[in-house]
């Protein structure tokens, strides 16, 4: 995958950069050498906000991962230990949207949460700090989430005239329940790692010191299971809320593993050798 220059942070870990998005500016890609790739958001003097270019980056990077064998497990974080995220970027929102280099306004985030669900992959959210507003929906599109004791998570939307009507309020719910999704949004008020944990937000909550270790703990436990089995899972959880999208993508994996079989081959290979074909041996059981 070209990975270059070898750095080393907590957990344990000598993450090497990935080459190819080595010219990035907002996002550091690096990889664990045994599966794990971590995704950083690299703008703390804004709490790690993200504008267009933010995002751009990061969706570059999860189609990536997506098509990158070596990578089982990504982590999501941001860089420091004040924030995971905050969102989008107040200070380049136009008036209809976050506005980049090409001056056009979008809610680009939206797409990036799509590319989450569907990657075949487990995402943790490693949260140190804050998770506000899109930076706390982003931490609850991942698959799990990690955080630090002095994490803190809440929305912020019509206190600065926004809001998240998609997973940012529909997912919510699914995870914490519709009377609580409404005071996260109605109130917005701020809420800590344990309170998180206790509404079922969190998955587990550490000392900020262990925070990467546990995570990386995390990753390696779930790359000891089967590959296939985790993304057929994580296709049948989305379904339950992604519609016929889900359903698609559930599909999608069966396809993959029909693909694979000796059945689906010989409907290919008899296309091809221009003859009818036997499908006999593979009656169902
Ligand atoms: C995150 C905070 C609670 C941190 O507070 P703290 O006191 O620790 O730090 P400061 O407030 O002093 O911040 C330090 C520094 O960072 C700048 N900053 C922080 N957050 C942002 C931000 N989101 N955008 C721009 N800049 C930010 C801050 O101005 C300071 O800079 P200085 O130059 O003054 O030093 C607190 O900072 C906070 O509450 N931040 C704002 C959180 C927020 O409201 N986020 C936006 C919510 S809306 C959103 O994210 C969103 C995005 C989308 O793309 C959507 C798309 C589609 C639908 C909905 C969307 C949506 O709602």
């Amino acid at each position: 995958m070209g990975i270059e220059a070898v750095e080393s942070c907590g957990g344990g870990v000598n993450w090497a950069l990935v080459d190819r998005c080595r010219g990035f500016e907002d996002v550091r890609v690096e990889f664990s050498g045994d599966g794990i790739m971590k995704l950083t958001i690299c703008r703390p003097w804004k709490r790690n906000a993200f504008r267009p270019k933010t995002l751009r980056e990061l969706e570059q990077a999860f189609l990536f991962i997506r098509d990158d064998p070596n990578t089982r497990v990504v982590i999501m974080t941001g860089e420091g230990t004040e924030a995971f995220c905050s969102g989008g970027d107040q200070s380049i929102r136009g008036d209809g949207g976050y506005v980049g280099e090409d001056g056009v306004p979008r809610l680009e985030v939206l797409d990036l949460h799509i590319l989450m669900r569907r990657l075949p992959k487990p995402v943790i959210a490693m949260v140190a700090g804050y998770a506000i507003g899109g930076g706390h929906i982003l931490h609850m599109v991942c698959d799990l989430t990690i955080a630090a004791e002095n994490a803190r998570f809440g929305q912020t939307g019509p206190k600065v005239g926004s809001f998240d009507g998609g997973y940012g309020s529909s997912y919510m719910s699914r995870i914490i329940g519709q009377k609580r999704a409404r005071e996260f949004w109605f109130l917005c008020r701020q809420y800590n790692a344990e309170e998180a944990f206790q509404m079922g937000l969190v998955n587990k909550v550490v000392r900020l010191e262990e925070l990467e270790a546990e995570t990386v703990r995390w990753c390696r436990e779930i790359m000891e299971k089967s590959p296939t089995a985790i993304a057929c899972l994580k296709a049948a959880l989305n379904a339950d809320c992604d519609g016929q999208a889900g359903l698609s993508q559930l599909a999608g994996e069966a396809t993959r593993l029909f693909y694979q079989s000796k059945e689906g081959q010989e409907g290919r290979d008899a296309f091809l050798e221009r003859r009818k074909p036997d499908f006999a041996p593979y009656a169902r059981f």
